[in-house]
């Protein structure tokens, strides 16, 4: 991704652990809900400028390899309620990801994997990252979705009806878009908007605030400080 972007800390600070915010409905009466979205898939297949389209509203020229994570947020308003999402485009090579992967994994609410609509192996390749998804723990009632990318370059490499069958196999909805088409502008919305629907209506599964913090949580700059991006 571009480098005035990289690794820039996300502004909701505290990450914490599902269950200690259980009974913690006084509070969520008047905090925004924070979800966690992490965006994984092979490295160059559009994780990056997905995101940056979303949050952006703009395809980013020149587009860096992600080293480690780079965080992005979007707020949004949503039958009367903020929740904000918080988006962790993570590395798709695995030398710049391998010692985050924990993270990537940790108290995360939504699961986006991309492939890249004209490279069969991005796609061939899911299942890998289905895989490690699983090895990770995520709850089976996290949402997860599959998302082709590049489709302005044609479907020829992995056609829909290819690509359903996997995202049928898995019970994952399909979305099929293009972080550079700027008439795909809105589908790429539909995506973190459905997204959004789907975590709003889940009882909080949130990050805390700065304010709330906890002696078992490690704020994401801390958690940064700790690790190694390479
Ligand atoms: N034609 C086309 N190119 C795209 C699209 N999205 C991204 N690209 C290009 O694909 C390349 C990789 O994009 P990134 O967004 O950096 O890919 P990534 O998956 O984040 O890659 P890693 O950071 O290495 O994991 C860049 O050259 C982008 O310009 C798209 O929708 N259509």
């Amino acid at each position: 991704m571009a480098a005035e972007h990289k690794n820039a800390a996300p502004e909701s600070a505290t990450v914490c652990d599902r269950d200690s915010l259980a009974n913690d409905s006084f509070q969520d009466s008047f905090q925004t809900r924070v979800f966690k979205i992490i965006v994984i898939g092979d490295s160059n297949v559009g994780k990056t400028c997905l995101t940056y389209r979303f949050c952006e509203a703009k395809f980013l020229k020149n587009p860096e390899a992600t080293i480690g994570v780079d965080f992005r947020e979007k707020s949004l308003e949503l039958g009367g309620e903020s929740i904000k999402l918080q988006i962790w485009d993570t590395a798709g090579q695995e030398r710049f990801r391998k010692s985050m992967v924990e993270h990537y994994y940790r108290s995360v609410h939504a699961v986006i994997f991309v492939y890249d609509v004209s490279n069969l192996a991005s796609f061939e390749s899911l299942p890998e990252w289905i895989e490690e998804c699983r090895r990770h723990s995520v709850p089976q009632n996290v949402p997860h979705i599959l998302v082709g990318n590049k489709c302005d370059l044609g479907r020829g490499e992995v056609p829909t009806s290819l690509a359903q069958r996997l995202a049928d196999s898995y019970n994952f909805p399909l979305f099929e878009t293009s972080a550079k088409d700027p008439a795909e502008k809105e589908h790429v919305d539909a995506i973190f908007l459905t997204l959004a629907h789907k975590l709003k209506n889940h009882k909080p599964l949130r990050l805390k605030q700065p304010s709330e913090s906890t002696a078992t949580s490690l704020t994401s700059k801390q958690e940064e400080k700790k690790l190694c991006f390479c």
